[in-house]
């Protein structure tokens, strides 16, 4: 299969702040590829090097066989993350406005239709909620038919009904043969919609694979979380691994403990245990791995590599764990 897009070593930087750092990609045409990343970690600036809008300081990108800034407008969607349509224009008349930059647009009813706002076609945009005009945003980016279609985080702000909309059109899309370039900060969504999704930490890809590689070689194991005050010396005679949960994954004020490595056929073995110790909890709940489980733990690695890397004088130190976390690209 042909690549469409292309990314080779970009770089980037605004004034002291590197945005890019060596960022590298490769996107099969008909692929949704899932880019993903902690805040600030070069997603934007990637998007707008890859689309023409802004100029890598090195490093070369391609899309569509084409450069970003020559390539054919009518065969390319672009969603940015920012996006002010003016407001006093319906969301009809705004489709319309933007199908009338192209050769061969689409029926901007048609258009409105996709994304689910056909009863708010003639409401004014600045009207909608914030919701319904982030999906004239998505509709504005699909009127002219793209072969290519870059979407920034497209469901931010949007109710999950509305976001199962835009994941059926993209899916649509998908299998009509549209290349997608998707930034997403919701790992449902990535994991849902996405062939292939790619970690940018710290400016460059860290990890690209189906989301069911990354989650087999960078997940960990199944957990049980029990939410309890007890320390975590009140399971020391449990037979599975005991630690406390990921950063970011604890729900309970309370405190939590997570027995790793367990089945759930197993899970009345750690209930017996804790009745036994009179160790009080409030919830149990079992879970696989999944795309958040690796997001967490290389967006960690990328961060702890990048203060050893600050901290240490010869910048060695976090480099392996860079390198370590890039395995699977
Ligand atoms: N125009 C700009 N001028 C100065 N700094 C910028 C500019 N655009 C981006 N940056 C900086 O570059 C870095 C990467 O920003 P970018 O918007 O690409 O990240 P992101 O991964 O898209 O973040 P988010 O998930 O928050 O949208 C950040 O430190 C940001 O502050």
């Amino acid at each position: 299969m042909e690549a469409v897009v292309e990314a080779t070593d970009l770089e980037k930087a605004y004034g002291e702040t590197v945005a890019l750092s060596g960022a590298s990609l490769s996107v099969q045409g008909g692929e949704v590829f899932g880019l993903i990343g902690p805040n600030g970690a070069g997603k934007t600036t990637l998007v707008r090097a890859l689309t023409g809008t802004t100029d890598p300081d090195s490093g070369t990108a391609r899309i569509l066989d084409d450069s970003p800034t020559a390539v054919d407008r009518d065969r390319l969607g672009v969603l940015p993350q920012e996006f002010s349509p003016p407001g006093r224009l319906s969301a009809r008349e705004l489709l319309s406005y933007y199908a009338g930059l192209y050769d061969d647009p689409r029926d901007p009813d048609a258009v409105l239709a996709d994304v689910g706002l056909v009863d708010a076609g003639d409401t004014w945009y600045e009207d909608l909620s914030g919701g319904q005009q982030r999906r004239v945003c998505v509709g504005s980016a699909l009127v002219n038919d793209p072969d290519l279609l870059f979407l920034d985080e497209p469901t931010t702000g949007i109710d999950p009904a509305g976001r199962r909309t835009v994941w059926r059109l993209i899916e649509d899309l998908a299998a009509g043969g549209t290349t997608v370039v998707l930034t997403t900060h919701d790992m449902a969504e990535a994991e849902r919609l996405a062939d292939r999704v790619g970690l940018l930490a710290d400016g460059s890809l860290v990890a690209q694979g189906p989301p069911e590689r990354l989650v087999r070689d960078h997940g960990g194991s199944s957990r049980l979380t029990v939410e309890t005050a007890a320390d975590p010396a009140a399971f020391a005679d449990l037979e599975y691994p005991v630690d406390r949960p990921e950063r970011g994954r604890r729900r309970s004020t309370d405190g939590a403990i997570v027995v790793r490595d367990i089945e759930p056929a197993a899970i009345g073995t750690v209930v017996d245990y804790l009745e036994a110790r009179d160790v009080e909890y409030t919830q149990l709940s079992w879970a696989e791995p999944d795309l958040e489980d690796v997001y967490l733990e290389l967006a960690d690695a990328t961060e702890q590599a990048r203060t050893d890397r600050l901290e240490s004088d010869d910048g060695g130190a976090g480099e392996s764990d860079l390198a370590r976390a890039g395995e699977t690209a």
